[in-house]
């Protein structure tokens, strides 16, 4: 069936009806990022018209009230231009809401006497909660018999803190679930241009037959968020920027970079693949770490002309604290293809901006004939912009214009502005993805517990190897792109952050 979208196009076809059930629908992630994304899915005409939405919360509210709250949500992370009266009035009737306290058995009957009213249809339970909480959750659903062979789950990061409480979150769903219904969300993995990168690696001949260590020198992943940790001190306090970013979101881009090209686009012929990078992942020993990893922690600064307090200085911080808010680190994927290609990594909290970007950095020529002094510009590089103003950029060298420059270089961008070359369309945000793919049971967007798990094995590794050492994170001013030692750590290798910002 064909459907239109709020601007009138026609869209895909639509999907079967599928309902959702949203645990903790009061919670920060569901009111600034799922309940949005489920209106813009509506709005895009992509939810069957039956489809059904069950927010359950443990705060006592009439199903009104819960409307209300949900109005208001919207309103406040919809831009104005998207907020459509019908839409949003035809979003709102789709609600039920089910009181709950998730650790207690008593009251999931519910849930089943909800399905009960409803025409069969899959259920997607999406587990908006800590992940201390997704075994009960999971036990309760299945002892309420509130399950059937159509219901899928879908849970958040961070799973767990190590490969072993991982582990043992993984046992508890899998005791429920089989890993076919099991879904976990890795938000990078919805973006955009994180699509795009399957596309330009696997469909362009181009790349193709360039990606590897013969035409590839090195590559860059910058994640720097503006941010510091929003009032999250005592998460965050116990993750750490490792466990927070690199184990899941810089890892997943570093597999969709590094992996071999799958035999199709199943979930888990990708999944395999990116398996197989995590393995080849080398470990950090001693000597390299001190040389390859420099962990930061930032101090007071200004960010954005406004002076903010340093880590130690945020709402309930402990002021002991040697947690890092800034990793950087130089790590290779030991295999054929990346052999001696360095891959660095960074990411960091109050950065000067919010910036998410892949550098891949091609060889020089193997003869250069040009102006010596130019000699550091002369390579090629790919430059992929996750966020902010998604698009892609091939760097390429041509001829300097004018008389008098002779034979002078010049750098200059082949550029693709998502904004602008598919701008009768607005880019969806990364969940609004995440959210369809999961309604229409495709899981290639989402990790295997494999890849979780040595995800894990790998900053496991690292961390053991830093606690061991027992050093501070190095210092860096808010506002800052990291410690010095992060700068250094790539010139020491004759080059440095790509920095065309
Ligand atoms: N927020 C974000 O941007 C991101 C979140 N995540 C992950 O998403 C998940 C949810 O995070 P977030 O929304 O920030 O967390 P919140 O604490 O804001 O939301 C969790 C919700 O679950 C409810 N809840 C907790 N325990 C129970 C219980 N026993 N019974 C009923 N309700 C309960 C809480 O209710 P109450 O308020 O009454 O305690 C709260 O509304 C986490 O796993 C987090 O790691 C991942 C990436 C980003
Ligand atoms: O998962 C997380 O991601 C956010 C950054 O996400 P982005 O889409 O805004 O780049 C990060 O701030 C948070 O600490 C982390 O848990």
């Amino acid at each position: 069936m064909s459907h239109r979208n709020a601007s009138g196009a026609k869209t895909q076809e639509i999907q079967e009806t599928v309902d959702l059930a949203l645990f903790g629908a009061l919670g920060d992630l569901s009111q600034r990022k799922l309940l949005p994304a489920l209106y813009h899915l509506d709005r895009e005409g992509l939810l069957a018209d039956d489809t059904r939405l069950l927010g359950l919360a443990r705060q006592n509210l009439e199903l009104d009230a819960f409307k209300e709250q949900v109005r208001t949500t919207l309103t406040r992370y919809t831009k104005p231009v998207e907020l459509d009266d019908t839409v949003l009035e035809r979003f709102l009737a789709r609600l039920d809401y089910v009181r709950l306290d998730f650790t207690q058995t008593e009251g999931y009957n519910a849930i089943r006497q909800w399905r009960e009213t409803r025409r069969p249809s899959p259920l997607v339970i999406y587990l908006a909660v800590g992940a201390s909480l997704y075994g009960d959750i999971c036990r309760h659903l299945q002892r309420s018999d509130s399950l059937d062979e159509s219901c899928r789950v879908v849970v958040e990061k961070p799973i767990g803190h190590d490969l072993e409480s991982s582990a043992d979150i993984n046992d508890a769903i899998g005791d429920v679930f089989p890993e076919s219904r099991i879904y976990r969300i890795d938000h990078y993995l919805g973006k955009e241009t994180v699509q795009n990168l399957i596309a330009l690696r696997f469909a362009n001949p181009l790349f193709g037959t360039q990606w590897n260590q013969n035409h590839i020198s090195h590559v860059e992943i910058t994640v720097a968020e503006k941010v510091g940790i929003e009032g999250r001190w005592g998460y965050f306090d116990q993750a750490g920027q490792l466990r927070d970013m690199v184990q899941n979101h810089l890892l997943q881009l570093l597999c969709l970079i590094a992996m071999e090209p799958p035999s199709n686009l199943d979930a888990d012929a990708i999944r395999d693949e990116k398996v197989k990078v995590l393995k080849a992942l080398k470990p950090f020993t001693g000597e390299a770490l001190g040389r390859d990893v420099v962990r930061g922690q930032y101090t007071v600064g200004n960010s954005g002309g406004k002076n903010v307090p340093g880590y130690l200085e945020e709402e309930g911080a402990n002021t002991e604290s040697r947690t890092e808010t800034f990793v950087a680190m130089k790590t290779e994927v030991a295999n054929w293809r990346w052999a001696g290609v360095p891959f660095y990594l960074r990411t960091g909290k109050r950065m000067p901006e919010k910036l998410s970007q892949i550098v891949i950095h091609f060889r020089q020529q193997p003869h250069y004939i040009f102006d010596p002094d130019q000699r550091g510009l002369a390579t090629n590089k790919l430059i992929i912009r996750l966020q902010p103003e998604e698009g892609i950029a091939l760097q390429v060298l041509t001829k300097d214009s004018g008389l008098d420059k002779g034979m002078r270089l010049r750098p200059g961008p082949l550029h693709l502005d998502f904004n602008d070359a598919f701008s009768k369309s607005r880019i969806p945000d990364a969940y609004e993805r995440l959210l369809l793919e999961a309604m229409k049971g495709q899981q290639y967007l989402f990790v295997r517990r494999d890849e979780v798990e040595h995800a894990w094995r790998w900053c496991d590794h690292l961390i053991a190897e830093w606690e061991a050492r027992e050093e501070p994170p190095r210092r860096y001013p808010a506002g800052s792109w990291g410690p010095v030692a992060s700068i250094a750590m790539i010139t020491q290798d004759g080059r440095s952050w790509y920095e065309d910002y």
